[in-house]
């Protein structure tokens, strides 16, 4: 039988004296186990046949590790899932069940929340009511289940190794720290897909949410957004209800409903934006008094923030959710005014205290003494890439009506993605917020205004460090070596680059690492006259920027945290 794990490296073996029981060791034993980016290239290369096993085997490591699915229960969970604003959504939900009082017959629940991937501490991804588990409990509870795993090696699936692959170890220890903490409810965000992730052995869940739909990981789930829809349905549970946005392309909408109906979900719930968030100043954040400023900056925020506040009604509604909280769920009604009056005190504070690190994030440098601001999005699909720029592009032109910082875009992708559809979505979304009209011209004309935009863009590697070194917790070696020492995808950006703008004025730039990226940005500010960096195209290169920041204090560990520092 040829199983989903027969791929891995084999490299599970790797034996932890119990005197290296350290975090550090356990980082070096969690980072030994197969990697994301090789799981996905295999299930790729299987063409999606070695997901049937997914489940199955997923269920097998949780009950080796001493668990039944069953218990998975006790987690009261609320499964979000979509190809955009999973990760916001979660993070919205998270901080509005914070803001809620306990019933008198419960303690003070602990909120828990498991995302991916992280940015700079492997910790983000398993948190507690906002805070990333501390190195003690991620330290004490890893070796657990390490060990579980070596006392109990029999396998069905004798093809399976010993140890799962990276994202499926850290869903087993989360499931782990939230068990064994009391943890509930929990947030539990998709990895990849729905159907066949790992976190969908959960057998219950108090509600799932579908987010934003769209083309991604096309390889492993489908060349359609109908056939999208249908594996990322595939987290729905009998007789539970489910939210899904509703402004999704083609007949996405069409199958979700009908996987609703056919797993006999209790209700589905289709959201539109909120009344209470229709307003432009709410994207903005101009602080408006009469309007909410959400917490996460956008004009796509006020999507998740919807589907956010349906989740959390659909929680309050539950047996699980009227058993631990005071509050009960409100809706507006459709016709409610634009102003905050349609929202509860908590919901509206829940919105504005929520917080999502790396996703149009603005991190000012002031206390280093430099103009230089950086604004770090992880976009990584074309569409994702134009709600980034369209941020940028908006926060431009509020602070200033005339031109003095320099604008410095810095980009990578991951190999296989394509060069040009990303650019070009980076350079239509800056051509149209100048007011451009033709995005369907060609040649030089095209992007008449978006072509001198930036004063420079800087094409670099995800390797953190000059001289080849990554830092322990940033799993992106996403390439091999030899494409990383001819910095091949960043020299097809180049010339993508310069054949989308022939003529352009912008300085083109290729870094072998973030290190030097980053030098070379802080050595222009130091030049003074103010800089603006935009940093996007793939989480790993924002993670490996907030690594450098929080290195020289512009940023500190708690930005790390969903909690308002
Ligand atoms: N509703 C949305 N519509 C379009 N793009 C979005 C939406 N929400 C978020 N994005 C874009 O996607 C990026 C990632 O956001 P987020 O982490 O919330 O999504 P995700 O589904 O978890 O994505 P990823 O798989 O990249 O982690 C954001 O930086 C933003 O550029």
């Amino acid at each position: 039988m040829t199983t989903s794990a027969q791929v891995a490296s084999g490299s599970s073996s790797v034996g932890f004296a119990p005197a290296l029981r350290t975090y550090d060791d356990a980082i070096d034993a969690l980072n030994s186990l197969q990697s994301n980016a090789a799981t996905i290239e295999a299930l790729r290369k299987s063409g999606g046949r070695l997901l049937d096993f997914a489940i199955p085997e997923m269920v097998e490591y949780l009950e080796r590790i001493g668990y039944s699915t069953s218990d998975l229960n006790r987690l009261n969970v609320i499964h979000v899932t979509g190809t955009k604003g999973k990760g916001s959504t979660s993070a919205f939900v998270d901080s509005l069940l914070r803001q809620l009082t306990p019933a008198e017959s419960s303690s003070k629940p602990k909120v828990g929340l498991y995302t991916s991937p992280h940015m700079t501490s492997v910790r983000e991804r398993i948190r507690i009511n906002g805070q990333p588990v501390s190195h003690e409990l991620f330290t004490k509870y890893f070796w657990e289940v390490w060990d579980r795993l070596s006392e109990n090696p029999d396998r069905k699936f004798d093809l399976t190794p010993l140890r799962p692959v990276y994202f499926r170890f850290l869903t087993l220890l989360a499931f782990h720290i939230f068990l064994s903490e009391g943890v509930q409810p929990v947030i539990l965000e998709v990895g990849i897909g729905g159907k066949y992730d790992s976190t969908n052995i959960v057998p219950k869940c108090v509600v799932a949410g579908i987010t934003q739909l769209g083309l991604d990981h096309t390889a492993i789930l489908g060349n359609t957004v109908e056939e999208i829809a249908v594996q990322k349905a595939g987290i729905f549970k009998p007789q539970a209800p489910a939210v899904c946005w509703a402004q999704q392309p083609g007949k996405a909408l069409d199958e979700v409903k009908r996987i609703a109906t056919e797993v006999g979900v209790s209700d589905l719930q289709i959201v539109d934006v909120h009344p209470a968030l229709r307003s432009e100043e709410t994207a903005l954040g101009t602080n408006n008094r009469n309007a909410v400023t959400l917490g996460l900056p956008g004009a796509h925020q006020r999507t998740n923030a919807s589907v956010a506040l349906e989740l959390v009604n659909a929680y309050l509604d539950s047996e699980a959710g009227r058993a631990m909280f005071k509050e009960t769920s409100h809706r507006a009604s459709a016709s409610a005014d634009n102003g905050t009056s349609s929202l509860t005190p908590w919901q509206r504070k829940g919105l504005e205290d929520a917080r999502w690190p790396g996703r149009c994030q603005t991190v000012p440098t002031a206390r280093s003494g430099l103009g230089l601001t950086w604004y770090l999005d992880g976009a990584h699909t074309t569409d994702s890439l134009s709600v980034c720029l369209g941020w940028f592009t908006a926060r431009q032109q509020r602070q200033s009506t005339g031109r003095a910082n320099k604008r410095i875009f810095v980009f990578n992708c991951t190999n296989g993605r394509s060069a040009h559809e990303l650019l070009s979505s980076v350079l239509d979304t800056v051509e149209k917020s100048l007011g451009g009209q033709n995005s369907s011209s060609t040649g030089e004309s095209r992007y008449a205004l978006a072509k001198d935009y930036f004063d420079e863009v800087i094409f670099t590697t995800n390797i953190t460090f000059e001289g080849g070194g990554w830092s322990s917790e940033l799993t992106s070696k996403l390439l091999d070596d030899k494409d990383l020492v001819n910095l091949t995808v960043q020299n097809q950006l180049a010339e993508t680059w310069k054949e989308l703008v022939p003529g352009s004025s912008t300085e083109v730039r290729i870094t072998p690492s973030i290190q030097a990226m980053h030098n070379h940005v802080v050595e222009l500010a130091q030049k003074g006259g103010g800089v603006d960096c935009l940093v996007s195209g793939s989480l790993h290169l924002v993670g490996g920027v907030m690594a450098h920041l929080q290195q020289s204090g512009c940023l500190d560990d708690s930005l790390v945290s969903t909690v308002q520092p």
